[in-house]
């Protein structure tokens, strides 16, 4: 990636570490003169700032303390809240005597405050309001072995509010992954360079609100680590989507094609077509099964919708959109494998979604492309690498990368923390909710991804901003009806609200 880029993504999100990054951060701060020790106390002045904001009023709580820094950083703040009068249940799950460096000097100074320290054992019980979880940090290496796996258990099955120090513990500071068994946080306060893992796969479940705390330590470390990937930030729709010129007509704003439902499978190119015209692209074609053609056309007269018995009907439609959006509804038949073999074929940006997916997994393999934005949901991804489901859940960052770098490209390897992996490196969505786990969501997002590339967005900036987009909208939709029942179709219009940034909420709110 080059300097210049990555300063451009930078401007809008926030960079996120593995931990062998965040290592090296501490590791030039300290160098450049900062103590380890000193990095622990503002590490447990800024997580015992965070239990104050989110918990005002507290007056107990336990923490259990790991025998390594993450734990260093509970015996911390266990003295500071002591000093302010809170009674602390300090859990050990290491005797004193194996503790070593800077954690052994953090128990010491917690012992020093008064506040004492009981052995972590099955039967202990949690006490006070809530609990700070200070077992494994981004030291955490492999499974959770023997009594780390106990005392977590433990904390989850308290039904107590939890505070996660720099990580929920369990969770891969990289992938987002449990290592067996993780803390389920209520917030998590994390420090020096946020995590890439607190914000993918299990992450969004596990960490509850993500409180990042720099300590201070960019100026100190002189940043010049190249992060490991960047948050979505919402800054991105107005750097990309200003307001139209006043002159603007139709053909400036380009017109996509989407090539979907097959015989028997009408409704998700529909989706597809509808979030594609409602995010500004100026023309909308639908190529659908004929059977769906009066259909298409009674719920969305803008489209224009050709009815095609196989892709020895398209005419020339693909030749007149700027690009084309495949899968939706497209089966795996002899109708979808003909259209996508039409779609390869012509020399346009193509988004790929769903069967188009599972076609380039099976009959279309060995093709890669420059100008295309796939869309796999983790099976998807799973088929195009040839791995199980549960081995891109693993790693979704590593999956993401592997098939970007196989079919070149754009991928945006969808679910909870959608991942967006681009020659511009990885994006990570923090947006979204469970309400979106409901058929048709992806076929909204590849509709939202070809407006956008028709209306001239770069491929990587249209496939970012559309995963953030689709992801804002869905929250949006959220906050008018609720998780629950919240369907595909819900989603345009707010997505439309969103795509115009000088719009605000309430005057939206006023035209419906
Ligand atoms: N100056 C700094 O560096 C700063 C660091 N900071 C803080 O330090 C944290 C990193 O600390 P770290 O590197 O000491 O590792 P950490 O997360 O405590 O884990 C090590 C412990 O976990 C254990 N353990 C490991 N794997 C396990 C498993 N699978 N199952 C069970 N146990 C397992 C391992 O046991 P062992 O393998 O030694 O038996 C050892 O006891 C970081 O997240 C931040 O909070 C801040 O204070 C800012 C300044
Ligand atoms: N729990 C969740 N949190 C955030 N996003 C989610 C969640 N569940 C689903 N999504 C999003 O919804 C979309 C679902 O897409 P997909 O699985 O292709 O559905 P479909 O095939 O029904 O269209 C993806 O963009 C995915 O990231
Ligand atoms: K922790």
């Amino acid at each position: 990636m080059s300097v210049e880029s990555f300063d451009h993504w930078q401007r809008h999100g926030r960079p996120l570490y593995r931990a062998d990054q965040v290592r090296e951060l501490d590791r030039r701060t300290i160098a450049a003169g900062i103590e380890g020790f000193a990095l622990m106390q503002r590490a447990a002045a800024a997580a015992w700032q965070s239990l104050k904001a989110r918990w005002p009023g507290v007056r107990s709580f336990s923490v259990l303390c790991g025998g390594g820094n993450n734990g260093g950083d509970g015996h911390v703040l266990a003295a500071m809240a002591a000093a302010e009068g809170l009674a602390v249940q300090r859990i050990l799950l290491k005797p004193r005597d194996a503790l070593s460096g800077d954690a052994g000097r953090a128990a010491d100074m917690a012992t020093a405050a008064g506040v004492e320290a009981v052995p972590w054992h099955s039967d202990l019980v949690l006490e006070g309001e809530l609990v700070v979880d200070a077992l494994l940090g981004t030291g955490l290496g492999g499974e959770v072995r023997g009594e780390a796996r106990e005392a977590i258990e433990a904390v989850n099955a308290s039904g107590l509010p939890v505070l996660a120090i720099d990580i929920p513990s369990g969770l891969h500071a990289d992938t987002g992954a449990v290592l067996g068994v993780a803390v389920q946080a209520t917030r998590t306060v994390t420090f020096i360079g946020d995590k890439l893992g607190l914000h993918t796969g299990a992450a969004p479940a596990r960490v509850g609100e993500v409180d990042f705390r720099a300590l201070g330590v960019e100026a100190e470390a002189e940043v010049d680590l190249v992060p490991a990937a960047h948050l979505l930030d919402a800054g991105l729709i107005a750097a990309w989507l200003p307001p139209r010129p006043r002159d603007a007509h139709k053909g400036d704003v380009g017109h996509a094609l989407v090539l979907g439902g097959a015989p028997g499978l009408g409704g998700a190119a529909l989706l597809a077509a509808e979030a594609c015209a409602r995010l500004g692209a100026g023309k909308v074609s639908l190529a659908t099964a004929p059977e769906h053609v009066t259909a298409s056309l009674v719920r969305r007269p803008e489209v224009m919708v050709h009815g095609i018995r196989g892709a020895g009907e398209l005419d020339g439609l693909a030749d007149r959109a700027d690009v084309l959006v495949v899968g939706p509804g497209l089966g795996q038949g002899s109708w979808g494998q003909g259209v996508l073999q039409a779609a390869l074929g012509a020399e346009r940006p193509l988004v790929v979604d769903a069967d188009a997916l599972n076609l380039l997994a099976t009959l279309f393999t060995g093709q890669r492309r420059e100008e295309w934005v796939l869309t796999p949901h983790p099976g998807e991804a799973a088929r195009l690498l040839g791995l199980s489901p549960g081995e891109v859940e693993a790693d979704r960052p590593a999956a993401a990368l592997a098939l970007q770098r196989r079919y070149g490209g754009v991928v945006v390897l969808k679910g909870a923390g959608s991942l967006v992996a681009g020659p511009e490196g990885l994006a990570v969505c923090p947006h979204g909710n469970p309400g979106m786990a409901s058929g048709g969501m992806g076929d909204a997002l590849s509709g939202i991804l070809g407006a956008l590339l028709a209306q001239g967005l770069p491929l990587e900036a249209a496939a970012r901003l559309g995963v953030l987009v689709h992801a804002l909208a869905a929250d949006m939709a959220v906050r008018q009806g609720g998780e629950r029942g919240l369907l595909a179709g819900d989603l345009a219009s707010c997505a439309r609200i969103l795509v115009n940034p000088t719009m605000g909420e309430d005057d939206a709110a006023a035209t419906r």
